[in-house]
């Protein structure tokens, strides 16, 4: 799949090379992943399979070409990995998540003084007072789930949507993961999302766009990223809020708008209240180190409207050529 936001080619030297093994729909593990590491970034060599040199073929030494989306602040991921830097330019937050995930959230901004709003970082949903979730009656699987004999799998059509590395293995309306209450242990292939958040992710600041959220590594196709959270209020309960309070979510919030990278997923696990999944995002594509994760916020054109009824118009600065130039 090609990048839709606009970008410009750079020629990039191989310093190495590394493959993962990949499990396609039917389970088979013929399928390489195979990485390109080139200074300190990795790139999936996967889009240049079609390519000459094929991306088997290129090896190290060789240079083969990479994206890199037009206006994007540069950064030498050299710095970012190397031990020498002892502090990153730029870097004005250490962690936004005050450590409550497994590794900080840094926010970066090279371009000018500006930090991200203040905010209060939370790591599950906060349904409303009035909301109960009720625990789905488990599957029986002891041992390994399986597509066949699995109720999970069961509600997911009759297939574990997952492969064995945790990606996504096609878009769905709803993905149904085995739940606390099954008897499958935790380590099951059907329990990806709430296992929680496994990438390096950064908030970093671009000019047109405000705060945006990027990953430090390189992410497959189909891998989780991580969870939009925050906390869930009926509308009255909203506008009566806006401005006042402080606001409660995790990175997710953070995302811009733009066609791709990512793809937004509906999953349930520990309640089966199709009103209230959790809204997780993957990755649609091959993504890059550095590159900004985005997704489509699905805004129709004249149809946001303020508190006077008048239609609202922003312009979207994402870059994309499939780009209306619209937000809303
Ligand atoms: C959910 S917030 C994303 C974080 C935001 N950039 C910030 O700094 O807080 C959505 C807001 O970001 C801005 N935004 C997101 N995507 C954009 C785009 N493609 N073009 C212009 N502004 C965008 C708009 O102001 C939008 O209302």
């Amino acid at each position: 799949m090609q990048p839709t936001q606009r970008t410009e080619e750079e020629r990039k030297r191989i310093n190495g090379k590394r493959s993962f093994g990949t499990e396609d729909k039917s389970g088979a593990s013929n399928v390489r992943l195979t990485e390109a590491i080139c200074g300190g970034g990795c790139y999936p060599l996967d889009e240049l399979r079609n390519e000459s040199p094929l991306g088997d073929e290129v090896g190290v030494g060789d240079e083969i070409s990479t994206e890199k989306t037009i206006g994007q602040p540069e950064l030498a991921l050299r710095e970012v990995k190397s031990k020498k830097f002892q502090k990153r330019e730029g870097i004005c937050v250490d962690d936004i998540n005050g450590g409550k995930e497994a590794f900080p959230i840094c926010a970066v901004n090279t371009i000018d003084d500006e930090k991200p709003p203040s905010f209060t970082y939370i790591t599950k949903i906060m349904y409303p007072d009035w909301y109960h979730p009720v625990p789905p009656k488990g599957c029986d699987c002891v041992g390994r789930c399986s597509d066949r004999r699995c109720s999970c799998a069961f509600k997911n059509d009759g297939e574990i949507p997952y492969n064995h590395n945790g990606a996504i293995v096609e878009a769905k309306p709803l993905v149904y993961e085995c739940a606390p209450s099954c008897r499958c242990p935790p380590s099951c292939y059907n329990r990806v999302t709430q296992n929680g958040m496994k990438i390096d992710l950064e908030i970093f600041k671009i000019e047109s766009r405000g705060w945006g959220v990027r990953s430090l590594s390189s992410i497959s196709s189909g891998s989780f990223i991580c969870e939009y959270i925050g906390e869930l209020l009926e509308d009255t309960e909203a506008e009566k809020r806006t401005g006042n309070d402080e606001c409660l979510f995790d990175i997710g919030p953070n995302y811009n708008d733009c066609t791709k990278p990512s793809l937004g997923e509906n999953v349930l696990y520990n309640q089966e209240d199709k009103r209230m999944p959790h809204i997780i995002l993957f990755a649609a594509e091959n993504i890059p180190p550095l590159q900004e994760l985005t997704y489509h916020y699905n805004y129709a054109v004249d149809t946001v409207h303020d508190s006077d009824g008048n239609i609202k118009i922003k312009s979207c600065y994402c870059g994309s050529s499939e780009c209306t130039g619209r937000l809303y």
